[in-house]
């Protein structure tokens, strides 16, 4: 099966909540090979900790590089968070990692940082990992997004940029993460219109989709 890799429109959209149910789903390993914004007084909260749950690993901040081998504790952009540790993000490095991970038996999950497009360092961004790895690997891309006003224009303008690259998700998973005034079910049945047959799921606040067989 091809590393399923997760990217989103954005960022605190619902790319771990939804890398969690997914890891669940397939029983699958879960990674988070870059992280920013984490600290031991809020990991519980945290997308290691998330993944770790979800893998049926014990959740503890020592068991944080078991997911996120890259833990920064800025909550910025990644290339940012490292350069304010004096570090960088070692783009070989990550596609080695997630080479190796994807050589493992069974089923690999990847969640990215932030949206698509978000910078790694000086050259690369999330869209160039995904890239990679696809021309090494192949990937099962799955394209998370919010349920709020302004979302299907982020949504669109993000598919026409994975179009454009081949990287064409799975499966749009539209992620409520709380109630408003925007109807997630009529905002999933309105991207699809334009996805170009991208299959679509509205995802309610604290629900579940199943999603294994889109991918
Ligand atoms: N469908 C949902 N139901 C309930 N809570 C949700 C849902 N989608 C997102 N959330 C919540 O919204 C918050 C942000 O979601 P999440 O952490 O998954 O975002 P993210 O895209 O992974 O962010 P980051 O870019 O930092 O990795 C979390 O508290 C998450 O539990
Ligand atoms: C800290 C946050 N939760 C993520 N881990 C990083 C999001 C980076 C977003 C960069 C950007 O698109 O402006
Ligand atoms: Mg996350």
């Amino acid at each position: 099966m091809r590393p399923v890799f997760v990217t989103s429109s954005g960022t605190e959209i619902g790319k771990t909540y939804v890398s969690a149910m997914l890891t669940r789903e397939l029983k699958a390993r879960a990674l988070k090979p870059l992280v920013s914004g984490l600290d031991e007084a809020t990991f519980a909260e945290s997308d290691p900790a998330q993944l770790l749950a979800a893998m049926g690993e014990k959740v503890t901040y020592e068991n944080a590089g078991l997911v996120s081998r890259w833990r920064f504790r800025e909550p910025l952009s990644p290339d940012m968070a490292a350069r304010r540790e004096g570090r960088e993000i070692n783009f070989d490095e990550l596609l080695e990692e997630c080479l190796a991970a994807a050589a493992m038996p069974g089923p690999l999950l990847i969640e990215g940082v932030g949206g698509l497009m978000v910078p790694l360092d000086a050259t690369h961004m999330v869209l160039d990992w995904m890239k990679a790895l696809d021309a090494k690997t192949g990937l099962a891309p799955v394209l998370v997004v919010g349920a709020y006003l302004g979302t299907i224009s982020h949504t669109l303008t993000t598919l026409a940029v994975m179009r454009a690259e081949n990287l064409l998700p799975r499966v749009i998973v539209v992620s409520e993460r709380e109630p408003g005034p925007v109807p997630v079910e009529e905002t999933a049945e309105t991207i699809a219109r334009f996805a170009g047959g991208v299959p679509v799921r509205a995802l309610p606040r604290g629900g579940a989709v199943p999603l294994a067989a889109l991918l």
